[in-house]
Formats: C-alpha cells, sequence, structure tokens
C-alpha cells in the first residue's frame, strides 16, 4: 500500500468506486481507483442516515484515523461528506477480512502457526492504539484484513468506534440491538465501567474464531450469549477438539479470557509470551492461506448469494414463537436497563429451543454452557436458553473511563442538520502523537484516560455557525461535502458499464440494513456474517415498516443503536401482531371488553345536525367505555406483572433446590435436570399464558387509541354541527330583522 500520508483529493470524481468488497452494518466497502495517479484504493461508503446524531464524534474519529501511524492499522488517507454518506478512503486490503477467508476457505478455522501470526500482528495494532488511549472495542475476525503479501492490519477502528460508547450516555439514552459475542463481561454489566483491558478479552475471544471457524457462543441468541458471558466460566480450547493447540496458545487464551479485567494482561505483556514470541512473520504463514482463492470481490459476492439462500431456506416461524419473540423483544425494551439480577430472572421464564441450540457446547463451544462461573457476578441461575436471536439493551449508564468521556460542548440534534466547521489539524499533536510511537513507552494505558487528554486540541468544532453539507480540508484529511449524486454518477457509470441491472437491484435490496443477521443463518459457519445485524428468527425486523427503518439511526456492527423515541413496543404492536378489525378481534373479545364498542362509522362532511346529535351522543357514551377499557388493561397489566414476580420467585426456589446457584459445583447440574425439566415445562406454560395476556393487552391498547382517535374527531364534528347550527340561528334573526325592518319602513 505504501502510500504514506500523500494526500488524496476530496473530490468524489476522483474516485471510481469498483467492486463491492465488503459490508457492515453502518457501511459498504468498495474496491475504488483513485482517477489522478491511477491507484487502486479502498472506499468505505459510511451512511450518516443510519449513524447516531454526533457528527462531531464521526468527524474527531475520522481525523483520528487519519493520524494513524502504524503498519498494523488500517489508517484512512482522507475522508469527506458525500451528501448523506461519509466517504473514508483507506489502502486496499485486497484478501479481505479473516471472516471471509474462514467463511469462505476455513470454515474449521486455520492451523495454530497462521493463528499465532494474525493475532500477534493484531497485538501490535492493539499496543499502538493502546499506547495512544484508544480502545478499539471492535476487535473480531471481521476486523482483522490481510493483503495479497500476507500483511495483516486492524481495520474498522475510528469512524465506527466513536459511534459507540461516545458522548454523556445518560443524555443520549440509547437503544442496543446486536450480538455481544466478543463483548467482555465488564462491558455487558451495568455501571462497571471499562478500559483498554476489554479488547483484550475481544482479543481472545478472536483467538478462538480464527481456531474453530466461529466466535464461542455464535450459535446462541445474543440474549442467551450476554447471559453466558456473564455468568458462565470464560470459553478457552479445553476439548477433545483443541488437543491439536499447543499448551502456549491454550495459555494466552486463558490469559485473555479472565473475567476480572484488572487480572487480563496488557498487549504488551502479552507480545512478550513465547507463543507470539516463536510466531512467524505473516508473509510466510498467511501467505499460503491464500493461494488459489478467486478475487477479493467474487468471493464476497458468492457469500452475499450464499446468505441470501440460507435467508429464503429459514423456515418461518410459527405465530407461538412468533408471540415469544415479541414477547422477549418488548421485555428487553422495557426491562433491560442492563439491570443483571432482572435480565436473570427473566432469562430463567424462557425455555430452550433444542432446534437452535443442538446440544451442548463441546462441539461448538469451549465451555460447558450451563456450568456457572465461580467469579461470575449476581446470583442468578438460569441458564436457559432464550428463544429469540435479539438482544435490546436500554444501556443507560454504561461508562467507558478511558475512552467514553469526554463529553462533546454540543451535540448535533441531527446528522440532517448542519455540520460544524473543523480547523486544521494541529501539527504539534500529530507530532506528539507519532513521537510518542517512537519513544513506545511515553504512554502507558490507564484507565482513566480520555481522548481528551490524550490528544489535547486536535480540533476546534465551531458549532455556530454551521454549513450544510461542507466543511473545509482537515490537515491530512478533508472532509467536504459533494452531491451524492456525483457519486451516484460514479457508482453508476461503472455499474452501468459492467453489471447487469438485475446485479444492481440485488445490491439495494441487500443494503437495507437487516439483511443478513448473523444469528438468524442456519449455518453456524454463517453465524456473523459479514457482521451484518443481528435479525429476529421471529421475523421482527423483517416486518418493521419504513417508519421503523427510519427510527434506527445506527446499525453498528454488533450494535443497532437506535433513537430513544422508537416506540418498539408499539412497533411490535402495530407490525408483528397481526392486526384484527375490531370488529372480528377473537382477541377482543376474550379481552373481555364486551361487545360495548360502538360501531362509529365516519360521518359524511355535511352531516345534517340531527344525526350529529346522535353521534354527539354516541361520544358521550364512549367516556365511559373508553374508561372502562383503561381499567380492563391496567387490571391485566398488574396481573402479568404478579405473574411475573411468581414466576421470578419460583425460579428463585427452584435454582435453590436444583443446586443451580452459581457457586454449586457443577456435577450438582446432571442430577437436577429432571426437576429442571418440569420447572421449565411449568414456565413454559405460564409463559405462554403471559403472552397471550400480552397479546391482548397490546390489541386492547390499539383499539383504545383507535376509539380515542374516533372519541376526538366525532367531537370535532360535533363542535363544527354546532358552530353551523349558530351560523344558521344568526342567519334566520337576520332575516327576522331585516323583514321587520322592511315593515317598519313601509309603515
Ligand atoms: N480497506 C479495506 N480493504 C478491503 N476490504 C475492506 C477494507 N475495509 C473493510 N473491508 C471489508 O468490508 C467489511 C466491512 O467493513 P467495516 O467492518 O469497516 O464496516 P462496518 O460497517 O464498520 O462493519 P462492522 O459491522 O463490522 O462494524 C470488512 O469486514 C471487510 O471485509
Amino acid at each position: 500500500m505504501g502510500s504514506g500520508r500523500r494526500p488524496f483529493s476530496a473530490n468524489p470524481s476522483d474516485y471510481k468506486l469498483l467492486e463491492e468488497v465488503g459490508y457492515g452494518a453502518s457501511a459498504t466497502v468498495y474496491r475504488a481507483i483513485y482517477l489522478p495517479s491511477n491507484e487502486i484504493l479502498a472506499v468505505k461508503c459510511l451512511d450518516l442516515d443510519r449513524c447516531n446524531t454526533n457528527l462531531d464524534d464521526i468527524r474527531r474519529e475520522a481525523q483520528t484515523m487519519s493520524l494513524i501511524d502504524h503498519p498494523n492499522v488500517i489508517r484512512a488517507y482522507c475522508s469527506f461528506v458525500v451528501e448523506r454518506c461519509l466517504w473514508v478512503v483507506m489502502p486496499f486490503m485486497a484478501e479481505g477480512s479473516c471472516l471471509h477467508l474462514i467463511k469462505i476457505a476455513y470454515p474449521d478455522g486455520f492451523e495454530e502457526p497462521v493463528i499465532a501470526s494474525i493475532l500477534k500482528e493484531t497485538l501490535k495494532a492493539l499496543q499502538y492504539l493502546h499506547r495512544h488511549g484508544h480502545i478499539h472495542r471492535d476487535v473480531k475476525a471481521g476486523n482483522i484484513l490481510l493483503d495479497s503479501n500476507g500483511v495483516v492490519k486492524l481495520g474498522d477502528f475510528g469512524v465506527s468506534a466513536c459511534m459507540f460508547d461516545k458522548g454523556d450516555r445518560q443524555r443520549s439514552r440509547n437503544t442496543f440491538v446486536g450480538t455481544p459475542c466478543w463483548m467482555a463481561p465488564e462491558v455487558l454489566q451495568p455501571g462497571s465501567g471499562y478500559d483498554f483491558k476489554a479488547d483484550i478479552w475481544s482479543f481472545g475471544i478472536t483467538a478462538l474464531e480464527l481456531a474453530h471457524g466461529h466466535a464461542p457462543f455464535s450459535k446462541y441468541p445474543p440474549m442467551k450469549v450476554l447471559l453466558m458471558t456473564i455468568q458462565n466460566a470464560p470459553p478457552g480450547l479445553d476439548y477433545d477438539r483443541d488437543k491439536k493447540f499447543s499448551k502456549s496458545f491454550k495459555e494466552v487464551v486463558a490469559m485473555c479470557l479472565v473475567k476480572d479485567q484488572t487480572k487480563r494482561p496488557t498487549a504488551e505483556k502479552l507480545l512478550k509470551h513465547s507463543f507470539f514470541k516463536n510466531a512467524k512473520a505473516p508473509e510466510f504463514s498467511v501467505k499460503n492461506l491464500l493461494m488459489d482463492l478467486p478475487p477479493l470481490w467474487d468471493r464476497v459476492k458468492a457469500l452475499q448469494l450464499k446468505d441470501a439462500a440460507q435467508l429464503a431456506l429459514k423456515k418461518m416461524p410459527s405465530s407461538e414463537e412468533e408471540a415469544l419473540s415479541q414477547s422477549e423483544y418488548k421485555r428487553g425494551v422495557s426491562a433491560w436497563n442492563f439491570d443483571v439480577e432482572d435480565l436473570k430472572a427473566q432469562a430463567s421464564l424462557v425455555q430452550d429451543d433444542d432446534d437452535e441450540v443442538p446440544g451442548l457446547g463441546e462441539e461448538d463451544e469451549s465451555v460447558p454452557p450451563f456450568a456457572n462461573d465461580k467469579d461470575a457476578s449476581g446470583s442468578g441461575s438460569s441458564s436457559e436458553i432464550i428463544s429469540t436471536d435479539k438482544i435490546v439493551m436500554e444501556k443507560i449508564d454504561c461508562k467507558a473511563t478511558t475512552s467514553g468521556a469526554e463529553v462533546l460542548p454540543v451535540e448535533f440534534s441531527s446528522v440532517k442538520g448542519d455540520m460544524s466547521e473543523i480547523e486544521t489539524l494541529d501539527a504539534s499533536n500529530k507530532e506528539k502523537f507519532d513521537r510518542d510511537e517512537k519513544n513506545g513507552s511515553s504512554y502507558e494505558p490507564t484507565t482513566s484516560q480520555s481522548n481528551k487528554d490524550v490528544m489535547p486540541g486536535y480540533l476546534k468544532i465551531q458549532t455556530g455557525k454551521s454549513r450544510q453539507s461542507q466543511s473545509g480540508p482537515l490537515g491530512p484529511m478533508a472532509m467536504l461535502s459533494h452531491s451524492f449524486s456525483e457519486k451516484s454518477r460514479t457508482t453508476e457509470k461503472y455499474e452501468s458499464e459492467t453489471q447487469p441491472s438485475s446485479e444492481k437491484g440485488k445490491r439495494e435490496v441487500r443494503k437495507v440494513p437487516s439483511f443478513s443477521g448473523p444469528l438468524m443463518l442456519p449455518n453456524r459457519a454463517s453465524a456473523n456474517s459479514l457482521s451484518a445485524p443481528i435479525r429476529s428468527s421471529g421475523g421482527f425486523r423483517d416486518s418493521l415498516d419504513e417508519k421503523t427503518k427510519a427510527n434506527v439511526v445506527q446499525i453498528k456492527g454488533r450494535f443497532s443503536v437506535t433513537s430513544e423515541k422508537v416506540d418498539l413496543v408499539k412497533e411490535v404492536s402495530l407490525c408483528t401482531v397481526p392486526r384484527r378489525s375490531s370488529q372480528g378481534s377473537p382477541l377482543r373479545k376474550s379481552a373481555s371488553v364486551g361487545d360495548w364498542l360502538l360501531d362509529c362509522k365516519p360521518l359524511p362532511i355535511n352531516q345534517p345536525a340531527k344525526e350529529v346529535t346522535n353521534a354527539s351522543l354516541s361520544a358521550s357514551l364512549l367516556m365511559p367505555h373508553l374508561q372502562n377499557l383503561f381499567h380492563q388493561t391496567s387490571l391485566q397489566q398488574d396481573l402479568i406483572m404478579s405473574l411475573l414476580n411468581c414466576l421470578q420467585q419460583a425460579e428463585a426456589v427452584d435454582a435453590v433446590q436444583s443446586g443451580k446457584l452459581p457457586l454449586a459445583p457443577r456435577n450438582v447440574e446432571n442430577d437436577a435436570n429432571a426437576e429442571a425439566a418440569a420447572a421449565s415445562e411449568r414456565e413454559r406454560l405460564l409463559l405462554l399464558k403471559i403472552m397471550e395476556l400480552q397479546s391482548r393487552m397490546i390489541c386492547l391498547t390499539d383499539e383504545l387509541t383507535a376509539e380515542k382517535l374516533k372519541h376526538m374527531q366525532l367531537r370535532q364534528r360535533l363542535n363544527d354541527a354546532c358552530s353551523r347550527n349558530d351560523d344558521d340561528d344568526d342567519d334566520d334573526n337576520d332575516d327576522d330583522d331585516g323583514g321587520r325592518r322592511g315593515e317598519n319602513d313601509a309603515r
């Protein structure tokens, strides 16, 4: 690659986008030609509409990314805004990500020498980033990129990292949807705070991903993964199939996957381990992997087709499964404030899904899934499998103690809004960055270090003055705005030259954010497919309408971040619970509302006053019924709450009786199986009952809303009619007055 710090233009027409070589949750990556020098590059097109509103963060991180100067970290040559997208120009990594490679040719993972080489390079990247006070936060095989010479670089740093956990979490309360496979327990735990050691955990998980071809727990639904990460013993290389791996590799993994973050080694320390000391240079080991493979874009296309085929084959869920999934989803929305105790209690309500989770983990996982970890926090006992593919976490107070502490002076209300100017980078800071790196030891990562501390005064943000889609060059970076039509022209031109129209259509379809959800795919090798966000097996996301999609302000790798305003419960009720007319709704009948609802047909505009009076009578009759409906709904809510409480208590008792408390020895588990099965069956029935009640409640709420609307319409019409009546009376009086006046005149 070696383009050094040569400036690249910020003019999109200088770039010709070629094939699509990757896509993530928020971005599509293209191979591209930089026309002025005919150089091959990668252009990552980040959809700003799907990012959170804080453009400052994106820009600052894009700048940081441009300052990166390490052979194992992808740096941005420049970035600029093209209509609704941020284009990030980077070196092209011709072999794509390790995940690509695994999926296309090594479904069971790589050989140990290859793993050692890849991990060593990744570790060097982490050492560099941590030294400069950055947490990558998304270390995984999908973000380890390879070029045809075997060079390994850690990608997806910066622009994407900033979208997660920046700013004031309390203020910008977001909802995350995603899979936590790579996430450290402390990241998943409420309020515990995390630092760069979270990357070391993810690094350990990535080691297992490279060794097995998939991350631990990747076949489980995200909610389950979250629980397992928190409750179970950490995964490792402990099974028969792992016999082929050396003791030192196992040791490295075990060192990284320690739940207590303070006991995890730094990247620097890990690099001194014999496993890495003896690792071969990637030019030798990794290069062998790449022989006889088709070009990256053909691989990506093949993977897309495979994903699409698997999606098409995925069986539609039964209505029961769908209801359960919806219930899980709603419960997640309403109650997942990262309250782990609550989480455990809730998870215990959900039955195992044998179809989804075949057997215990030896074949797939590195720890017995139901073995509780001794140092797991909390005392919940549930290891039941949660039958939904989604995880929704209202992450309110997750503190990133290193880089997430900075609160921007001003937050942008919308990416759609104006953009602030950013001053040119302070060259002295850049020098500092470089100097630190050369000195090597000048920076020791500490948990209290913030980005602000590390890179003071990089940029000055002027929020008062704004400029639509336009900002000046940024030192090595340049962020300019261009009409998206230019980008379209460039892309389309190429497409029309090279691709049949059906291809373009396919691309359009695939760009729907939730197209290929890893856990939706039946094939484990497809899990985490191209880092796309998760979709529900219950088709939840499928059924979200355009409005919902518009509400998804950010889908980022493991997370979809939706704005707080999204009323997910409502979305569920509107989109996924089959809507029935108030007349024909069996749910309505069973909800004991009776048949009191009036058949309020819309009234014609010029309704005679008499009919309007009848309608107004109906409206006045409606009020008590509405109150009744309210009452019914709240009663049912109470009922559901008490049922949930009962279940939680029963679960706690069961846990104690069956010895599934976290500190209980692992072998007690088998003895308790029969008892647990009975309890599980009882819970399943109760859960179904709750499900039914919740569905009824949703219907009732819908009906109530509809009735309220009708009531308002009736009142409006009544008012109109009344005012019309008054006008008529006035006219009559005027006529009478005129007549009388005429008579008087005649007299
Ligand atoms: N410089 C590059 N050269 C070649 N391929 C790349 C490059 N950068 C990214 N890719 C490919 O594109 C995919 C998506 O890129 P990236 O991970 O940056 O997007 P994202 O939206 O941030 O994804 P994620 O969902 O993982 O966060 C990568 O997994 C990789 O396969």
